[in-house]
């Protein structure tokens, strides 16, 4: 998958991962969250308290690091000059602009997508960076190599590793930097040239010294020693041929007049006459080396393409281009990487030094791509080795060696500007590792500025130039890096990724060595408890007799084994030790748990109680008000009933006395005089019975709205409503009973006025006879109607005094709550229960103060029913007109018996 370079090197684009890049200067404005974006980003080292770390020695044949070891990485900044080219294209739009020695500033031109990004909010469209140096365009070779790479030569004289590399987007001058161009010698030739003008007088003659593996050196025999200097003379002289066949043009080392011809086709062709300032080489510089040591230099030069190694210096001359072997990467005894088999050839001058580098170049990989007509489609490494030799020491033995490595990068880029499939493959190889680079560097950042969290793996592995730079970042010798950026309007988001990434590098300090793989195995193995620690590996290192030549593959095979078995019991260890602490973490997490469920579940218990009590208390509101309406409704019917009572009883009394008087006045054979004025007065008493009947209509129609009207206001919502609804199913029920008793009434107007008709066409006394006797039935069923809407009515009040009942438990009443109050006043012997005992409801004081007892002061104690029955039973022993006459007698109490008539009035 081709990769883009939005982010080629690990550092996060704009709309993905802003804040980890301002994770540091986002602190340092006032923390991490951002309430609104800042205008300018700014992105400068962050580490501003440097740690103090205790660098680690070294192996024993370099020399300490411990110098470096709290220094910050030093990140400088070149910015090349536009070509002509470029400016007529408009390219100049001032987007990059050096605010100060170490501040620049990047304004987003307005077709970029940084400024895209900056309109819709997402990031700025200004950047800020700080670096340890700026360079500007005008900046000549030799002013950077002063301020850059001198002090490294010096460095590694003094023993110490030192890399160089530089980073940037293509065509941003790398190469350029690294190398130079034309008689602009770049950083590496004025490196050489100074390094052999100190050695001036010290070198070693011998060549039996060689550098093999990480650094290491061995003494070679008579034979190889020849075999090195036939490879060292066929590499000079294939440089030497290739000048013979090519243009002619003069080459300069710099150094007494040495001069030679070449020709490349590459950009160091260009660079034969490497031309340094008088001024440079007015001193050495050699005069603060040790005394008597005499040095031995040693070159390599290989380059990662596509992924692979392949060996710049093999002079090989039936290898062609194509079938070039691949170099392999390998580990020496303390895990250290090295490249296998790769060539290191002897030099002697700066002349032979830059001679070696040239075939090198002319065996690398370059392309034309859109953006430069001689890119490097590779990361190109050399290497230079410093043997340090005392004379006087046995045999010649080298006591120290060091090394200055000098990296040039391969150029990110889109991929998807490659319109051919081979450098799109390339892109995406160079990106690949540039994103591997970052990601280590960032990892290494990480455990630097968090020291307390568990450290982050370094992916070194993840790809070969990682691997083969491993050391330079874990404390084996310091790294700088060199950013190269081109000002082009038209590459600005490339060149504000490549920036981004190095503002992560300008976070870095040199570490101390890191524990290393072999090392560690061999620490194990020393301490099969696997409690090897860092001394332990320092014992090692620094044990010189136990650090033989050989990698990995040359520990023996028990040695292997036995490493393997402390390993496993080391992985069981630590899975066990994980084990235990994922059962802690559980066990905290279930215990956090269930404090959160028990917080949760008290929470609703009050939200429970306090929803209770509310619905307790609109319920209670709600049965006050009912108990008033309904205590003022009986009241009132009571009221009427018995005024109704006390009217028929006396109009019965006087019917009954003019009956009795009638007999008396008139003769047996004259009936018509007493039958007339009987007629008369029956008439009357229709006359009024009707009248009574279209009021008792008439009220019944406004209590059934009033009724309604109740309805509707005691309709609860919610589980209040059901304990309702079963009484107003009832009332409902007593309604419908109400509205039959209605229709009877009505039945019985009909019947009456057919009496009425009947006395009044003379009919006959049988008519009459009859029409009582339908009369004296339909009062016999309106008794039965009443019985049942009695009974009803009992059942109503049963019902509503277990609501009571609930309610006063709801309430947590006492157990001994009277639940007599609403005693229906028809149900037999239940007239304790109705209060008219001396149990605990005829204390009011014993009750709780809001429960009060509605039905009981509502209904007082009587027994209708009873009253009824006995009555019932008495009239099925009277004639029809006698029981019309009975029924018309007054009752001797005034009793409130519900009768069809009381309820006519509420329904
Ligand atoms: N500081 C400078 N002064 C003058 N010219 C420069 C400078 N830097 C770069 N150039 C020119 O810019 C062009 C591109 O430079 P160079 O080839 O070094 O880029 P690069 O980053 O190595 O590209 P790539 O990654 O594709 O190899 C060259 O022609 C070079 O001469």
């Amino acid at each position: 998958m081709a990769l883009s370079l939005s982010s080629p090197c690990g550092c996060p684009s704009d709309e993905e991962e802003e804040m980890a890049v301002f994770e540091s200067t986002a602190a340092e404005h006032g923390g991490l969250a951002r309430p609104r974006l800042p205008e300018i980003s700014v992105i400068s080292p962050g580490l501003d308290t440097r740690p103090s770390i205790t660098g680690p020695k070294v192996a024993v044949k370099s020399q300490s690091c411990d110098q470096g070891a709290t220094e910050r990485v030093k990140v400088f900044l070149r910015i090349r000059p536009l070509t002509d080219t470029e400016r007529s294209r408009g390219e100049e739009q001032g987007c990059v602009a050096i605010q100060d020695e170490e501040t620049l500033l990047l304004k987003a031109p307005n077709d970029s997508q940084n400024m895209r990004a900056a309109e819709r909010g997402i990031t700025p469209s200004i950047h800020k960076f700080s670096f340890t140096k700026i360079f500007g365009p005008e900046t000549a070779q030799q002013q950077f190599y002063e301020s850059t790479m001198k002090v490294m030569i010096n460095d590694v004289l003094r023993g110490e590793n030192r890399l160089l590399y530089t980073y940037g987007v293509t065509n941003s001058g790398k190469t350029y930097t690294i190398q130079g161009s034309g008689r602009e010698a770049g950083l590496l030739p004025r490196a050489l040239v100074s390094l052999f003008r100190k050695l001036q007088g010290r070198l070693y003659g011998g060549m039996n010294l060689k550098p093999v593996l990480y650094q290491d050196v061995r003494q070679l025999s008579a034979n190889e020693v020849k075999a090195e200097e036939i490879r060292r003379n066929s590499l000079l002289k294939e440089d030497g041929n290739s000048r013979c066949t090519g243009t002619t043009t003069i080459w300069d080392s710099g150094i007494g007049g040495l001069s030679a011809t070449t020709t490349f086709g590459t950009q160091l062709e260009d660079t034969d006459s490497v031309c340094l300032e008088p001024d440079s080489l007015s001193h050495s510089g050699g005069e603060d080396l040790e005394e008597g040591v005499q040095f031995s230099i040693w070159v390599s030069f290989y380059e990662i393409y596509n992924e692979f190694l392949y060996d710049l210096l093999d002079a090989s001359p039936s290898l062609q281009p194509r079938k070039r072997v691949t170099l392999r990467l390998s580990d020496d005894k303390q895990g250290n990487p090295y490249v296998k088999d790769l060539t290191w050839i002897q030099i002697r001058s700066a002349e032979e030094a830059w001679r070696i580098l040239r075939v090198g170049r002319r065996n690398q990989s370059f392309a034309s791509t859109h953006l430069n007509q001689n890119s490097s489609r590779s990361h190109s490494i050399f290497s230079l080795r410093v043997l340090r030799v005392h004379p006087g020491a046995n045999s010649g033995q080298a006591m120290h060696i060091s090394e200055l490595t000098v990296c040039d990068l391969a150029g990110s880029e889109r991929c998807k500007d490659q319109r051919n499939g081979e450098r799109m493959k390339e892109a995406n190889n160079i990106n690949t590792s540039l994103l591997t680079l970052g990601r280590c560097i960032a990892a290494l950042r990480h455990n630097q500025s968090n020291k307390s969290r568990p450290p982050q793996v370094v992916p070194f592995r993840d790809s070969k130039l990682t691997r083969v730079l491993q050391g330079f970042f874990c404390g084996r010798g310091t790294s700088t890096m060199v950013v190269n950026i081109n000002p082009c309007a038209s590459i600005y988001d490339e060149t504000l990724q490549a920036l981004k990434f190095s503002a992560i590098a300008t976070q870095l300090v040199h570490g101390p060595s890191t524990k290393t793989r072999v090392a560690y195995i061999l620490s194990l193995l020393r301490d099969p408890t696997g409690n090897g620690n860092d001394s332990t590996v320092m014992e090692e290192e620094e044990d010189e007799s136990d650090v033989d030549d050989g990698d990995i593959t040359m520990l023996d095979t028990k040695a292997l084994l036995q490493a393997i078995d402390v390993l496993k019991r080391e992985v069981q260890r630590q899975r066990e030790e994980k084990e235990v602490l994922e059962a802690n973490v559980r066990e905290q997490v279930v215990s956090e748990m269930m404090e959160v469920i028990s917080r949760m579940q008290d929470g609703f218990s009050e939200t429970l109680d306090a929803e209770r009590a509310l619905i307790e208390e609109r319920y209670e509101d709600k049965i006050n008000s009912l108990q008033k309406h309904l205590k003022k409704f009986y009241t009132q019917e009571l009221k009427e009933r018995d005024q109704e009572i006390e009217a028929l009883s006396a109009a019965l009394e006087e019917k009954k006395k003019a009956n009795e008087a009638a007999p008396m006045t008139a003769p047996s054979g004259d009936s018509e005089g007493p039958r007339r004025s009987q007629r008369v007065s029956t008439q009357n008493e229709l006359g009024r019975l009707r009248t009574e009947l279209d009021q008792c209509r008439t009220e019944l129609c406004t209590k059934t709205q009033e009724v309604t009207k109740l309805k509707m206001q005691l309709e609860v919502p919610g589980s209040a409503g059901t304990l309702t609804s079963a009484a107003d199913r009832k009332l409902e029920e007593g309604q419908r009973n109400l509205r039959q008793l209605r229709l009877n009434l009505q039945r019985l107007g009909v019947d009456l006025q057919s009496g009425e008709r009947a006395c009044c066409r003379n009919t006959g006394g049988e008519r009459l006879r009859h029409a009582l006797t339908a009369a004296d039935e339909t009062l016999a069923k309106q008794g039965q109607i009443l019985m049942e809407l009695q009974n009803d009515l009992m059942l109503v009040k049963a019902d509503l005094r277990r609501k009571a009942q609930t309610l006063a438990q709801t309430q947590s009443l006492p157990p001994q709550l009277p639940p007599s109050g609403f005693a229906a006043p028809s149900m037999p012997g239940s007239c304790k229960r109705r209060g008219c005992g001396a149990g605990a409801p005829s204390d009011p004081e014993n009750r709780p103060p809001q429960k009060r007892q509605f039905f009981q002061s509502l209904f007082p104690s009587r027994t209708p029913t009873r009253k009824y029955n006995t009555r019932a039973a008495e009239d099925a022993n009277l004639t029809p007109s006698s029981r019309i006459l009975r029924s018309r007698q007054p009752s001797p109490p005034p009793s409130p018996v519900v009768t069809p008539r009381n309820l006519r009035g509420k329904y």
